[in-house]
């Protein structure tokens, strides 16, 4: 079994109990804050991600405090933070999502395994102005629903994908924010070669890329961005190195 389906088995058990337990309000006090709109004050961006743990690296960071290090993040040029809140695999909460969203005031990517509706009205409900959809986590039919759903709600969606195939997918959801992950699930193994690959697959004028996984160096970076890439989507190397100098290397040719 791959990690992926690993996780969604998970998560099905965990929407059982959401669904017994809580009926979320449709209603937020938090203001949605538009990701895509980032782009028109820098057009490459930097997706910051809180992460305190992974499948593939065990323990990566669980010392630092969420809103400190979202506050490091935007001081230093993220144009999103976004936070894991998988308890399971990532030792995250949906605390985390919501003290960081009262900590800045860039948008909130809430990075998480959604393949249920229940899971969007509390991550709106939450203060999430992005949700995550991963194309190879859900059937065709869910996913066309979670999306429409997610933007009736107001909530901009990064729609995740991994080859040819899903991109077509989710390029004929018409989707203008498209995250192509570097990770090999079934391997762990990081390759920006699978952002390079996609991205002359995809209609630039009308969506936006953003390479996810496996950012280590401002090389990794200039060659996404060179490559027609709008954005990155960085954990690991900034929950463990300096993220001033990181994001530094990240945001300057
Ligand atoms: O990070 C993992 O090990 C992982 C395993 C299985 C499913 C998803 C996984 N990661 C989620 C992500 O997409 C990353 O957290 C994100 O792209 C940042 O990656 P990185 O910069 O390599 O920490």
């Amino acid at each position: 079994m791959s990690i992926l389906t690993e996780i969604i088995e998970t998560k099905k058990k965990e929407v059982i109990k959401l669904k017994a337990e809580m009926i979320p309000a449709k209603e937020r006090t938090a203001p949605l804050v538009s990701f895509i709109n980032q782009f028109e004050q820098q057009p490459f961006q930097v997706i910051a991600e809180f992460k305190r743990a992974s499948p593939s690296k065990g323990i990566i960071n669980d010392t630092l405090d969420p809103v400190m290090q979202a506050k490091q993040y935007e001081q230093f040029g993220a144009g999103m933070i976004s936070v894991l809140t998988d308890k399971d695999y990532f030792k995250g909460t949906m605390a985390d999502l919501i003290a960081v969203k009262q900590a800045v005031s860039i948008p909130v990517l809430n990075k998480e395994f959604i393949i249920d509706r229940i899971q969007l009205d509390i991550a709106y409900q939450s203060g999430a102005d992005v949700v995550l959809l991963i194309v190879s986590a859900l059937s065709e039919a869910d996913l066309i629903d979670l999306y429409h759903y997610a933007l009736s709600l107001g909530l901009e969606v990064l729609v995740e994908v991994h080859d040819k195939e899903e991109l077509a997918i989710a390029t004929s959801l018409g989707c203008p924010l498209i995250g192509v992950n570097n990770r090999n699930l079934n391997t762990f193994k990081t390759s920006i070669d699978q952002t390079l690959q996609l991205l002359d697959f995809v209609d630039l004028s009308t969506t936006k890329i953003i390479s996810e996984s496996g950012m280590k160096t401002q090389a990794d970076v200039l060659a996404v961005k060179q490559a027609g890439a709008s954005g990155i989507l960085v954990g690991e190397t900034l929950m463990t190195q300096d993220p001033k100098r990181m994001m530094g290397d990240f945001l300057h040719d």
